[in-house]
């Protein structure tokens, strides 16, 4: 099973958000990537059919979305950028509410998908709660649920750990990871730990256009070799080709970037794919 994109392109008042984006996408966990204003909510709200487009194509498992939109949101499950429910209702209820909008009639087989999906997230001791009640990391886990509502082959995820704290981050990654074995899941963010914890492929989306496509090591490697640190005693920092980050060790500062020749003195060190993003969108961190 697969997503195929070919040159989608979407223009919103003359400006292409999406400039001829075209990508390949197999079982796993499929990484999007990029900063604020990349296009990646427009591409996934094309892939789920909320959204028309201007030219190119695209195949989900072998179906048109623009001929055939309704078999596409059959097989598929969408957990947007901002979900949210009605506070003052359960989440045992709102998921009954949820699972007859996806067209399950019969109570009984609603409440049987009610306990497998929240058990699947670990949300089943927690349904008598109101939504308010919930923490952001369960307010989350509940919108997988939702989008695992009828086992879809296909689950888009749009930014979802933004506001999570540490724990609950973690967690969530985690989570995406399990339900991940036989199905497609496209995962997007701006947040570049969440893509090398959990994707072996990845596109780097910059102001609409495909900067990186391929295998999270392969986009590390572009770096290898070209990672320093290199400790400054006073807060004189000095010029190099890439900066990265800043820690202070204490009695100095260990300054991180990327260079082809170093400045004498520095240490080679293991690239992250941080570094790599940093190096493919060269777009240097202020100080
Ligand atoms: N309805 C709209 N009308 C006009 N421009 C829009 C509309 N929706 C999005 N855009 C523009 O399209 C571009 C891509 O937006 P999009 O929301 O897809 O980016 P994103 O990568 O998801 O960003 P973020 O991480 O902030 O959600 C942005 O420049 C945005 O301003």
């Amino acid at each position: 099973m697969e997503i195929k994109i070919k040159n989608l392109t979407k223009i919103y008042k003359n400006i292409k958000v999406l400039d001829n984006v075209s990508l390949e996408i197999h079982n796993g966990v499929f990484g999007l990537l990029g900063e604020n204003g990349a296009g990646k909510t427009t591409l996934m709200e094309i892939i789920s059919t909320l959204l028309p487009f201007d030219d190119g194509e695209i195949e989900v498992a072998g179906l048109n979305v623009k001929k055939e939109p309704l078999k596409v949101c059959e097989i598929l499950g969408y957990l947007p950028q901002k979900f949210d429910f009605f506070p003052k209702v359960t989440l045992e209820e709102s998921f009954d509410y949820l699972c007859k909008l996806k067209g399950m009639n019969n109570s009984e087989s609603r409440k049987q998908e009610i306990n497998l999906r929240l058990q699947e997230v670990g949300l089943l001791s927690e349904q008598k709660k109101y939504i308010q009640e919930l923490s952001g990391g369960m307010k989350q886990r509940f919108g997988i649920a939702q989008a695992l509502i009828g086992n879809p082959k296909i689950i888009l995820i749009d930014e979802p750990t933004v506001g999570l704290d540490p724990h609950e981050r973690i967690s969530f990654r985690n989570l995406i990871t399990r339900i991940s074995r036989d199905k497609i899941i496209l995962l997007s963010t701006h947040i570049v730990q969440d893509i090398a914890s959990t994707c072996k492929n990845l596109m780097v989306l910059q102001k609409g256009k495909v900067n990186y496509f391929g295998s999270t090591i392969d986009l590390i490697n572009k770096v290898r070799g070209k990672v320093w640190l290199y400790n400054i005693l006073d807060d004189e920092i000095p010029h190099v080709d890439l900066f990265v980050s800043l820690q202070d060790k204490g009695s100095s500062i260990e300054i991180r970037y990327i260079a082809d020749n170093p400045l004498q003195g520095s240490i080679s060190t293991e690239p992250t794919l941080e570094d790599a993003y940093i190096y493919i969108n060269r777009k240097e961190l202020t100080v």
